[in-house]
């Protein structure tokens, strides 16, 4: 149960229309947001970002919370995510990561054998008191404006685990899964537990919905991901238990899966830009509030390219339930940000 004084429960964000898009209900205005609004393309994140380490800037609330807060400033979107990172709650159980720029996580200790997931330890709980409090400082400047909360899926997390950094086709990682099935279950266990542990301490302590992203979940055939990655998936929604919050899941590449997605936990699923929303909603049903699908890779178009492109999606978004706009992946570092404001002011006139 959330408390009396959450967000969602005292009213101040349950009627929004981004919670209500989660739902299943169709508000009069399509809400949007951007995976990854709150980064490089903003001059006002480089600034607050100048000479701080990405994760320190995770583990410092203040900032975290002013950087959540500057894309909501710049372009009114619809909802906040949490300024952190996926892999912050790994390096908060004890794991040795940090993040390097223009190339992503890196350990240089991967976790490659039963000996080395042996070793991971469950997270401390009061570890996680900075997301807390970057969370609590965040959300009583939103008022109306719902916070996500966000974790990584267990196999996106344990892919840069086993990797030791970003890869083309998670090679290693889905050869563990084969070469010792028990130590790559322990594994995705343990990530499950370490994310299901940051999602629920960002929403107790305010966010108002909770996103799984799952961007290497492309890589997998369909029967591995259903019997050796999809139930360690259910585990990080699990942690949420008892908490009445709308969820979304997110995969980069999860056309042969999709349909797998709502049975674990989620509300509504993101479809990234390969996928037409029209065909997503038919492969799901025709019942599932659907997310995103905006290609990022039009950003940089000519602005009537890019409109027709939007309104098409948006079109498309009527096939599901409830649409919420969005990109099909995280915003690229060298967009302009004045075309996002564009995107929100178009959805957001679109009746
Ligand atoms: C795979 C993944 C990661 N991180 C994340 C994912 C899942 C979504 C996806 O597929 O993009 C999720 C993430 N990372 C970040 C957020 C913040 C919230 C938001 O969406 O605005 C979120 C939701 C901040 C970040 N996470 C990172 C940055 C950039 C750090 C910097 O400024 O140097 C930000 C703002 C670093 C990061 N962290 C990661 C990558 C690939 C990178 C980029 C490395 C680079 O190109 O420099 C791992």
């Amino acid at each position: 149960m959330l408390p009396p004084t959450h967000p969602l429960t005292d009213g101040r964000t349950a009627a929004s229309p981004f919670v209500r898009a989660v739902r299943g209900e169709r508000p009069a205005v399509t809400p949007v947001w951007f995976m990854r609004q709150a980064g490089r393309s903003l001059p006002e994140y480089r600034a607050s970002r100048a000479g701080v380490d990405m994760l320190d800037a995770c583990l410092t609330p203040e900032l975290a919370a002013e950087i959540t807060l500057q894309p909501i400033r710049r372009h009114g979107v619809d909802a906040a995510i949490l300024f952190s990172d996926i892999v912050v709650p790994v390096l908060l159980a004890g794991v040795d990561v940090r993040i390097v720029p223009g190339r992503g996580p890196v350990l240089d200790a991967p976790i490659r054998t039963a000996s080395d997931v042996l070793k991971l330890r469950p997270i401390d709980p009061d570890a996680l008191a900075p997301i807390a409090e970057a969370v609590r400082l965040t959300v009583a400047e939103l008022g109306s404006t719902p916070l996500i909360a966000f974790g990584g899926a267990p196999f996106t997390l344990a892919s840069y685990l086993v990797e030791g950094g970003p890869s083309k086709d998670q090679l290693r990682a889905r050869s563990l899964m084969y070469a010792d099935p028990h130590a790559w279950a322990a594994l995705l266990n343990w990530c499950a537990d370490v994310t299901g542990a940051f999602l629920r301490t960002q929403v107790e302590a305010g966010a108002s919905a909770a996103q799984l992203f799952d961007s290497w979940i492309g890589s997998l055939s369909r029967r591995d991901y259903q019997r050796r990655v999809a139930p360690h998936s259910r585990r990080a929604f699990d942690a949420l238990r008892g908490l009445d919050v709308p969820k979304l899941h997110f995969g980069v590449g999860s056309g042969e899966v999709l349909d797998l997605l709502p049975g674990l936990g989620a509300d509504a699923v993101g479809i990234d830009w390969r996928l037409p929303l029209d065909e997503a909603s038919a492969r799901l049903g025709g019942g599932v509030p659907l997310q995103g699908n905006i290609d990022p890779a039009l950003l940089s178009a000519p602005w009537s390219v890019l409109q027709a492109h939007v309104e098409d999606v948006l079109d498309r978004g009527l096939a599901a339930p409830a649409h919420i706009a969005n990109l099909g992946h995280g915003v690229p570092p060298e967009t302009d940000p004045e075309v996002l404001t564009r995107i929100v002011e178009l959805v957001h006139a679109r009746l």
